[in-house]
């Protein structure tokens, strides 16, 4: 299966290895021309969204993506990654891909107490490390969005339709359960 890794800024080597452990092919996506090729999947990294969504501008690559997600392309977005999906971030003027209905705000978890880690269940997983660096809230979410974890009584991981959106870094954690799941999910969508 190849997978797409956003590969401008951020932790994209983490989701390469994660990918190859299970089999998959991952490939790095730095230009349009890496978008030649056809592929089944797209990881959206951690990183600084600010700074992903000013490279995927300059380098073309906005428009081509989001038309490809909003086709059903399957996606998923950690943390930085979810912020580029989100419809709508509280505390920033830009959006960038804006296909997933939720509204986020960014740097709401680990401001001032720096980053964490907290086992809490992922539907369809089990219990899981939510790794938390300087990540985005979800505050508030549109129809048909689906809860896949929750922290504080708080969604801290989503679903809608192709897309999954997590505030955490499920790469950062040597348990490969969420790529998995992705993994799965794409598998089966093409049944
Ligand atoms: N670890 C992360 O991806 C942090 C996200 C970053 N704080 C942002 O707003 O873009």
């Amino acid at each position: 299966m190849r997978i797409g890794v956003l590969a401008v800024q951020g932790a994209f080597a983490e989701h390469i290895a994660m990918l190859q452990k299970l089999d998959a092919e991952p490939f790095e996506i730095r230009q349009k021309r890496d978008l030649e090729q056809p592929f089944d999947g797209l990881i959206l990294p951690g990183g600084e969204s600010t700074t992903m969504g000013k490279l995927l501008r300059e380098l073309g690559l906005l428009e081509d993506l989001r038309m490809r997600i909003a086709q059903g392309l399957p996606v998923l977005g950690t943390c930085a990654g979810l912020i580029l999906l989100a419809e709508k971030i509280a505390n920033d003027a830009h959006t960038y891909f804006g296909t997933l209905p939720v509204t986020v705000q960014r740097n709401s978890y680990g401001r001032q107490l720096g980053s964490f880690s907290k086992t809490a269940d992922i539907k369809g997983i089990g219990p899981f490390p939510l790794v938390f660096i300087r990540a985005p809230s979800i505050e508030a979410m549109g129809v048909g969005v689906e809860v896949l974890a929750e922290i504080d009584g708080k969604a801290a991981g989503v679903r809608y339709g192709n897309q999954i959106g997590v505030a955490f870094h499920p790469e950062l954690t040597g348990n490969a359960a969420v790529h998995q799941l992705f993994l799965q999910r794409i598998e089966d969508s093409k049944i």
